[in-house]
């Protein structure tokens, strides 16, 4: 598992408590309703696709990319990532367990059997 510069795994759970936290030394809780923060979600997806506008398709692992740029991108990331996790807190969702039970579900709902076959439904 990664581990954090602090020495701590960086789990959603950290994420979640991180956030609170941030959010609770500003008094910004009153501000992070489900629609405040689903908008600012929706916002840094903005952000994040403006890095990859007009770039046309860009190689895996981005080795063509300058430095400064894949900082940029872990920022975009980030963001988007704090949104979603603080999004679930608030609404009483374990994110970490919906995430792994719609594994699930899309494994059922997409089998394996036909391993080779890129076919998508
Ligand atoms: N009310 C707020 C404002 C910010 N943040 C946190 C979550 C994000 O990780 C980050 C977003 O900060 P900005 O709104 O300043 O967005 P950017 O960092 O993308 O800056 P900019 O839009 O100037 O590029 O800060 C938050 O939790 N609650």
């Amino acid at each position: 598992m990664t581990k954090a510069t602090g020495g701590e795994s960086v789990t959603l759970d950290l994420l979640k408590e991180k956030t609170a936290e941030f959010a609770k030394e500003r008094n910004w809780d009153q501000f992070h309703s489900p629609r405040n923060l689903l908008l600012a979600l929706v916002g840094e997806v903005g952000e994040l696709s403006e890095i990859f506008q007009w770039r046309g398709e860009v190689p895996r692992g981005l080795s063509d990319w300058k430095e400064e740029d894949k900082v940029h991108l872990g920022e975009e990331l980030s963001d988007v990532l704090l949104y979603l996790v603080r999004l679930s807190d608030i609404c009483g969702i374990d994110l970490g367990k919906a995430a792994l039970r719609k594994v699930g579900l899309n494994a059922i709902k997409y089998p394996a059997a036909g391993k080779g076959s890129s076919e998508q439904t």
